[in-house]
């Protein structure tokens, strides 16, 4: 049987869906006060999204990294990627130095790709927790801590998890393009980089 064929993109396609994002992110939310890549596939899509989202003679919006990954077992359906991992999370002491705590600001999380959609409510339900903690602690409140998350693809398919809007205190989800539930070929992951982005321009998503 032959393979299914991948959904291939180009880099020319993500920084255009980037871009376009940018522009519908600060009509609706305003300019972040951080970006929250999670690692690795976030971190390409956080550093484009940040050239559009500052305007000429700004503040760079600073970048902070987490890590997660998705344990699979392939032994149970039912609990394929319901474990996730926390590989990097953020750094508060350091983040008190140079920001103020992130209690009260307005925080964007960016990954490459919403599938399942596990790593995203893993992400925002444990950062709200992390720093809701951090709020109590200083007699503060976390009602003012905006959320909100940008994929530059999110499948269209069942998920194994939502996104629990009631802890983004008015912040949106925006995900660049609705794409069917394929295979996506990132240029990132890409051995033959020409090659690669022949195939994306041919189906169009370049
Ligand atoms: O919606 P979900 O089903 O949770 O899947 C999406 C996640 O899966 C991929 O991460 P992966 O762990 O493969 O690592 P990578 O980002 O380093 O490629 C991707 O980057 C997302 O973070």
């Amino acid at each position: 049987m032959p393979l299914p064929e991948k959904y291939y993109v180009s880099y020319n396609c993500v920084h255009k869906l980037c871009k376009k994002s940018a522009e519908e992110l600060l009509e609706r939310i305003g300019k972040p006060d951080l970006i929250i890549g999670i690692g690795g596939g976030g971190f390409i899509p956080a550093r484009i999204l940040r050239t559009f989202l500052k305007h000429d003679g700004e503040k760079n919006i600073p970048i902070q990294a987490i890590g997660l990954s998705l344990y699979e077992d392939m032994g149970n359906q039912d609990t394929i990627g319901t474990e996730i991992v926390r590989t990097q999370w953020l750094d508060f002491g350091a983040l008190e130095k140079n920001f103020d705590s992130l209690i009260g600001k307005n925080i964007l999380i960016v990954d490459e790709v919403d599938d399942t959609r596990t790593t995203l409510h893993y992400a925002l339900s444990e950062l709200y927790k992390d720093i809701n903690e951090k709020a109590k602690s200083l007699g503060r409140d976390i009602h003012d801590t905006k959320f909100s998350i940008f994929v530059v693809h999110n499948k269209m398919k069942a998920k194994r998890a939502d996104i629990d809007e009631s802890m983004m205190n008015g912040g949106v989800y925006l995900s660049g393009e609705d794409v069917p539930d394929k295979w996506i070929a990132y240029p990132w992951e890409a051995n033959d980089i020409d090659d690669h982005t022949r195939r994306a321009v041919e189906q169009g998503h370049d």
